[in-house]
């Protein structure tokens, strides 16, 4: 169970996040949508405890993330790609977040199999393509077999092979009683996921609920995205 409630940030004078506030629960895949520096990834940052808020709480499991006693047990994220270094092996680079989360070591190999790397296990991350670099990140987030899932654009990077594997991934956590949400600026990538949507714009959540309900008087999911969102200008 994700929690965001009234959560405010400011950069400089400007309101990023603007009281933004919605849960994601157990279950169920929620999508965080919104166009582009619409406050997503602020959001996302606040609740992963890599930056601080100016109002509000953000919690996973009803505590906030610094306060999680084994973080990476709790809840497993990306952000931006794979955070490994270029020069490290993707099998290294696992075996050192396993071990700095307490995660026993056989998880490294059986992370590196969900996600269809094992063959390149060895190889340096440095010549990974875009798409592998997001099956490690994913990889990194699934480690310590967390309830939680919170990832930035996984699909960013993937084939269209490797979005139907991840929507299968994503849908098999939640089904499995699992929380996932995830964020994206692009409507097809969540068509057929999410089962339920938060919309955000201009730092402000301008929907949230099911999908029926969110994208009800409108044609597709696509049209209530430009609707609610003035065309993704706003
Ligand atoms: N460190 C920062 N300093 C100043 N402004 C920032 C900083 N980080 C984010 N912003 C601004 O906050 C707003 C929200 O950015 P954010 O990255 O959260 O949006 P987003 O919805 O994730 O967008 P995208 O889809 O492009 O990743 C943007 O206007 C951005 O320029």
């Amino acid at each position: 169970m994700l929690t965001i409630d009234e959560l405010v940030k400011h950069h400089g004078p400007r309101a990023v996040l603007d009281r933004v506030s919605f849960e994601a629960r157990p279950g169920r895949v929620t999508a965080f949508l919104g166009p582009n520096g619409a406050g997503k990834s602020s959001t996302l940052r606040v609740l992963l405890g890599l930056d601080r808020a100016d109002g509000g709480r953000a919690l996973v499991g009803g505590r906030p993330y610094r306060d999680l006693r084994a973080p990476l047990r709790t809840v497993g994220s990306m952000l931006d790609g794979s955070g490994a270094h270029r020069s490290r092996r993707a099998r290294d680079h696992l075996a050192w977040v396993a071990r700095s989360n307490g995660i026993p070591r056989r998880r490294v190999d059986q992370a590196l199999a969900a996600v269809g790397l094992a063959e390149h296990a060895r190889m340096r991350v440095g010549r990974y393509s875009l798409g592998m670099g997001q099956r490690l990140g994913l990889a990194t987030a699934l480690l310590g077999e967390p309830e939680v899932l919170v990832l930035d654009e996984p699909v960013n990077g993937l084939d269209p092979e490797g979005i139907r594997w991840i929507r299968g991934l994503l849908r098999g956590h939640a089904d499995d009683g699992g929380t996932v949400l995830l964020s994206s600026h692009l409507m097809s990538e969540v068509a057929g996921l999410a089962d339920d949507l938060v919309v955000i714009a201009g730092g402000r959540v301008v929907a949230a609920g099911g999908l029926a309900e969110v994208t009800a008087g409108h044609a597709d999911l696509e049209e209530a995205f430009f609707a609610l969102t003035d065309g993704g200008a706003r």
